[in-house]
């Protein structure tokens, strides 16, 4: 794996990145691979494949993450991290931003622990707990919240609401089934603010960034 082999994938995505960003981004994958071997943190073994699915996967959104989110450092979590995405790539391409990667699996915080360590990452934060229990115990510490395969949309939504200050956003990174999810989402509920298609180069899938926010219900003083 070469830096080269990343920035031809990366280049097609018109981010600025760094010698620094592409070598951190490079560790991060080196290091996947690494655990990979030992522990399984994900079901793609194929280096190439890894490359493209899971880290340009991950950068895809960053553009649109950027037009929505701002503020100077918006507080993000990221539900159901696995071994890091989307979080990692973007905690390493923007530093001014804080993110919060929560995961269930105590062998996969071990891995984010170590990453945290190993690329010298101040912004990040790793809970080993269900979204669930973070939910109940950080109500409204969010800017947004994102996830990548972490569950169907309203169980996202459902998770993400107590999670969100007031203002906050949603970003599903979803597939092709985007459609069939969104019909399940309650409309008096949440806003879709934009369906982004997102291009991986060199590959023909179909992904999505949904953007959603909460509509906040009136107090019943408030409404005529
Ligand atoms: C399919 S993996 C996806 C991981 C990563 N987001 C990615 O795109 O590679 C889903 C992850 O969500 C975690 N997970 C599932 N339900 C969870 C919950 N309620 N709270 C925290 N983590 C959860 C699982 O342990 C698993 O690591």
């Amino acid at each position: 794996m070469s830096n080269e082999l990343i920035a031809l994938g990366v280049e097609g995505l018109g981010l600025d990145l760094t010698p620094e960003n592409l070598a951190n981004l490079e560790l991060f994958l080196q290091e996947m691979h690494r655990w990979n071997r030992v522990h399984n943190l994900t079901a793609i073994d194929n280096e190439q494949d890894s490359i493209r699915l899971h880290l340009i996967d991950s950068i895809t959104v960053l553009p649109i993450m950027r037009h929505y989110l701002k503020i100077q450092s918006p507080q993000i979590a990221d539900l159901g991290s696995g071994g890091g995405l989307p979080a990692i790539p973007i905690a390493i391409l923007q530093p001014s931003w804080h993110l919060t990667l929560i995961e269930a699996v105590r062998k996969k915080t071990a891995f984010l622990q170590h990453i945290r360590g190993k690329l010298g990452l101040k912004n990040i934060e790793v809970l080993s707990e269900r979204a669930e229990a973070v939910a109940k115990a950080r109500p409204g510490q969010f800017d947004a919240v994102i996830s990548r395969a972490f569950s169907s949309l309203t169980q996202f939504l459902d998770l993400s609401l107590p999670l969100l200050r007031p203002g906050g956003l949603v970003f599903a990174m979803k597939g092709k089934r985007a459609d069939e999810e969104l019909k399940a989402v309650c409309i008096d509920s949440w806003q879709l603010l934009a369906d982004e298609s997102l291009h991986i180069p060199n590959l023909a899938v179909e992904r999505r960034l949904l953007v959603l926010s909460p509509m906040r219900k009136l107090p019943l003083s408030a409404q005529h």
